[in-house]
């Protein structure tokens, strides 16, 4: 599902554009106080219009809302549709703007819709060219995979969206994971570009709603997660996390699966479930309370407590805290060292460690999957995605 956001947001936002326009007339329209200035014309409007489907970069659901209740009021006036179910994310938050505008005059929500896209246009830089992909590596994507020195190394690479994890993206990452179980490498390494490492599950997953509705949502959510996780779980050589940043939500809590975790000093690992209306996921309300015990484990997955990078070492989450400058230099040269190890002697030590416990993370992971697909059922979570699409909420 790469790009879910842009292209959900054109089916739902830009689409609306497309429609007939009613006839508005150019003219200076008298204001309140008596004095006359001129209005946005007909004309503005529609070069605002065709302005709007030519850019290239996704201006975010907060102003595509904007755009959306403001075109909807400048053509057919005040918000006349019944207010759907608190499910139907999208067409609960596209009502909502709507309707926010209340009696606002047709042409006064004309005229700020010029003046909106106007001021975007403005602000918008021209395209940079593509950069062209490395050697080894697998162009391009929200995903990138490349395979050098014995290291498979995949990075989230949606850096604007701070890496969030598409549908797509978790397809892709264990794809990836089944090559690189099978190829020459010793290690494999999870890393993300940019200032995040990873934000989490994409939010707007939750809102391209099946013909069979929010209950097929949840379940093929929860089919995903069990399966993505039990990759993690069944990986069969050393997974090693290169945290570069903040990480949020699943990519936070498998990390209890991973073999080592070396992270930047400016990143910080948040579980904020509770305030999503969500529960654990990962194996993580079995691995942090093993690790951290469980009053440090309920502080997290319960209460959404941040921790920092040293904080996460002192609970064992992290293995070694680097200065964010040096974080990549040192990391690469241990790795490489690590590398040259007798590869058979690594495997074994890794399945002696490991199997003894693979079959109560499996149980884990689906009780966990179970408790999830009926959260993604709830209010709670509906009204904490609704308010992260609406930009009045961030972590
Ligand atoms: C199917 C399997 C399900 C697995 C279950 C997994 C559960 C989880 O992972 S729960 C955790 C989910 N993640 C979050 O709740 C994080 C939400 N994001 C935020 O709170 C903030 O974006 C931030 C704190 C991560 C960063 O804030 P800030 O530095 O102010 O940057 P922006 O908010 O402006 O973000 C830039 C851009 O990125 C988009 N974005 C960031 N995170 C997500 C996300 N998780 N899902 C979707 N989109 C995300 C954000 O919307 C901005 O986009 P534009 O507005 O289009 O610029």
């Amino acid at each position: 599902m790469a790009q879910l956001v842009c292209g959900l947001a054109r089916r739902w936002c830009f689409g609306a554009l497309g429609s007939p326009l009613q006839a508005l007339h150019l003219q200076a329209l008298p204001l309140h106080l008596g004095r006359t200035v001129m209005r946005a014309s007909q004309k503005d409007f529609e070069s605002a219009l065709r302005q709007v489907k030519l850019w290239k970069k996704d201006p975010g659901n907060e102003v595509k809302l904007k755009l959306y209740a403001l075109y909807k009021q400048a053509t057919e006036g005040p918000c006349n549709l019944p207010k759907p179910g608190m499910m139907d994310l999208v067409n609960k938050a596209k009502w909502d703007a709507w309707s926010a505008l209340g009696s606002l005059p047709k042409e006064t929500a004309r005229e700020n819709y010029v003046d909106l896209v106007s001021s975007l246009s403005a602000a918008s830089e021209p395209p940079s060219p593509a950069k062209p992909a490395a050697d080894g590596e697998q162009a391009g994507g929200d995903l990138v995979v490349t395979s050098e020195n014995h290291i498979t190394t995949i990075t989230f690479n949606r850096p604007a969206k701070k890496n969030a994890i598409t549908t797509q993206m978790y397809r892709d990452i264990m794809l990836a994971l089944q090559a690189a179980s099978k190829d020459d490498s010793v290690l494999t390494v999870l890393t993300g570009n940019g200032d995040y490492y990873c934000s989490g599950n994409d939010l707007t997953n939750f809102t391209d709603i099946p013909p069979g509705g929010p209950e097929e949502k949840a379940r093929t959510n929860a089919v995903l997660l069990r399966e993505f996780v039990d990759y993690f779980i069944d990986f069969p050589k050393p997974l090693v996390a290169v945290v570069n940043g903040p990480a949020v939500g699943i990519s936070v809590t498998i990390l209890g699966l991973f073999d080592l975790v070396y992270a930047s000093d400016r990143a910080t690992f948040h579980t904020p479930f509770s305030p999503l209306g969500l529960s654990p996921e990962g194996c993580s309300s079995y691995t942090f309370p093993k690790m951290m015990g469980p009053s440090k484990a309920a502080e997290m997955l319960i209460f959404g407590r941040k921790l920092t990078a040293q904080e996460a070492c002192a609970q064992g989450l992290v293995t070694e805290v680097f200065p964010d400058s040096t974080l990549q230099k040192e990391v690469w040269t241990r790795l490489r060292a690590y590398t040259k190890l007798p590869p058979n002697a690594v495997r074994t030590s890794r399945e002696v460690m490991r199997s003894k416990g693979r079959e109560r993370l499996h149980a884990v992971n689906a009780e966990e999957c179970e408790a999830l697909r009926q959260r993604w059922l709830s209010e709670e979570c509906a009204s904490a995605v609704l308010r992260f699409m609406s930009r009045k909420a961030k972590l």
